[in-house]
């Protein structure tokens, strides 16, 4: 076995013309003269028809695709895909994948595509299924997966595996990779099971071993930064509508009728946002982006007063991180970001309830008029449907770039679509920040316009959004990261942790 280099910078590579190619790890960064295979794939009837399959190692997908004639090439990231060389034998391969965090439309697909293509592309017959997240590495059994005993369970929501929050332990994990020849990890799971991720990477990679880490970016809150969206979105957004449909009969049965839907998104409004946009029939969408007031001028209050008057019915989606501070205040509870989930996650106050009564109160106190108000709560029953088509093809062509990548002996990576392409990003680039909806941008702005509703904002908070969004831009896109990827870099804008991380 080699001797660990802790080389932790990032692998920045630049070029003319302002080019800079943000790279992903890879085994011989730290294990010298290792071996390679020719691709098993060369000689797969479907595969060798293809004129051009493998993928050329200079590869690379700019991450800004909208340039200017003097702009710079800015930053790109290493194309996924399979290689002509590559650093496994297929019966030294032993595979582990365990999937974490909150349940997401798609995962039993992620699995399912992995063993599948592990075994059909590359041959690979060892594979193992961690049970009930990172904890189970050291605390629970494992499964043994092959192609027959996951062939259905993409028709399935959940996780066959089993999942969980917390219980993230370095060593252990590592040593129980090591203690069971795991030599490709595949991680399925969102920001915080990335940030895991890396740190298991920098051990094994301090350990010197020959292993390869691979991550799946998921979560339905599409909150995961660089990539153009993770695997579920599409299909939360869907089934959403079922929700708001509902809330819309209900409104429009009855005089003065208000439906309430409340949609996930505990930092993030996308859901929300991309759930009111596909309907139409919602007529104000609040997202946690987006601060907003009950009472006065300009306040929900008034316009909900202003929209029955004007259609006798409406509907609200609301996503249950917004607001969190006003229902902590009305109710006297102690600030949300001192109750934390075991992941370091803040739990929320039911933002969907209060409004509901916030309403109710109002109308009945200030005698206005005679309101119908349903609440609707579909956060889990959408988080727990099996994946729509378009997810099910994302995630086998992102279970299919993991596996490609960690073939070829890349490691420490996140797979994700960016700009339409399949690419591996590090690990920090991921989990350096998160994405959140820009309320200054086209999209939230098309928002407003098709519900109409207020922007709740004044002068200073459009000047303020705008310059937090130009400092986000900056740091994301023109500066490669260039910090220490020994992860946990708080460098995050939402308040994560203090649980601790061994
Ligand atoms: N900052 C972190 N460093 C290391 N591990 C983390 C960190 N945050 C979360 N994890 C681990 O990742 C797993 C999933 O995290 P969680 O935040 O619950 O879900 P998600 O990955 O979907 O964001 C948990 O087992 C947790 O222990
Ligand atoms: O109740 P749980 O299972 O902890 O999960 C609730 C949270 O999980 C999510 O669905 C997704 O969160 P993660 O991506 O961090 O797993 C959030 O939208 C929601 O706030
Ligand atoms: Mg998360």
């Amino acid at each position: 076995m080699a001797s660990g280099v802790n080389n932790c910078k990032p692998k920045v590579v630049t070029g003319p013309l302002g080019y800079v190619l943000e790279d992903v790890p890879h085994l011989s960064d730290y294990i010298p003269n290792l071996p390679t295979y020719p691709n098993p794939l060369q000689n797969n009837p479907a595969y060798s028809v293809v004129k051009q399959y493998f993928v050329n190692i200079d590869d690379t997908v700019p991450h800004k695709v909208v340039v200017h004639k003097d702009s710079p090439r800015g930053v790109h990231f290493r194309r996924a895909g399979p290689r002509q060389r590559v650093y496994f034998q297929p019966d030294e391969v032993q595979a582990a994948i365990v999937t974490c965090g909150g349940l997401c439309p798609g995962l039993n697909t992620v699995v399912r595509e992995l063993v599948c293509a592990l075994y059909h592309m590359y041959g690979v017959k060892k594979v193992l299924g961690i049970e009930g997240g990172y904890i189970g590495f050291y605390a629970r059994n494992t499964v043994n997966l092959d192609p027959k005993n996951v062939n259905d369970i993409h028709k399935r929501g959940g996780t066959v595996l089993g999942t969980s929050r917390g219980g993230h332990d370095t060593t252990k994990i590592v040593d129980n990779i090591q203690d069971r020849g795991i030599n490709q990890v595949y991680i399925i799971g969102g920001d915080g099971t990335q940030r895991g991720a890396s740190l298991i990477f920098e051990e094994i990679r301090r350990r010197g071993l020959k292993v390869a880490v691979a991550g799946i970016p998921k979560t339905i809150d599409n909150d995961i930064m660089v990539i153009d969206k993770s695997f579920g979105f599409d299909t939360a957004v869907e089934e959403a509508q079922r929700a708001i449909n509902a809330a819309h009969v209900e409104a429009e049965s009855i005089e003065n009728g208000i439906g309430v839907v409340k949609l996930m998104g505990r930092y993030s409004g996308f859901i929300a946002m991309h759930a009111t946009l596909a309907n139409r029939d919602v007529d104000c969408c609040l997202i946690p982006e987006s601060n907003f007031y009950l009472e006065g001028e300009g306040g929900l209050f008034e316009f909900i007063e202003k929209r029955l008057k004007e259609n006798g019915h409406m509907v609200i989606v609301i996503a249950e991180g917004a607001a969190q501070d006003l229902v902590s205040e009305s109710m006297q509870t102690l600030a949300n970001n001192k109750h934390q989930d075991a992941s370091g996650n803040k739990l929320l106050q039911d933002v969907g309830l209060w409004i509901s009564h916030k309403i109710k109160d109002h109308f009945a106190k200030h005698k206005i008029m005679k309101i119908n108000l349903k609440y609707i709560d579909p956060t889990y029953m959408i988080r727990a449907v099996p994946s729509n088509a378009s997810d099910n093809v994302y995630c086998t062509l992102l279970a299919q770039s993991a596996i490609h990548g960690a073939m070829a002996g890349y490691t420490g990576f996140t797979c994700g679509l960016v700009n339409g392409r399949y690419t591996y990003i590090p690990f920090y680039r991921i989990t350096q920040s998160q994405n959140r909806v820009v309320i200054t941008d086209r999209m939230w702005a098309r928002v407003l316009s098709s519900t109409n509703q207020p922007s709740f904002l004044g002068p200073k908070d459009v000047i303020a959004e705008q310059r937090e969004e130009a400092e986000m831009l900056d740091d994301e896109i023109d500066e490669p990261c260039l910090n220490d990827v020994t992860v946990n870099t708080q460098v995050s804008i939402y308040p994560k942790m203090p649980v601790k991380y061994s």
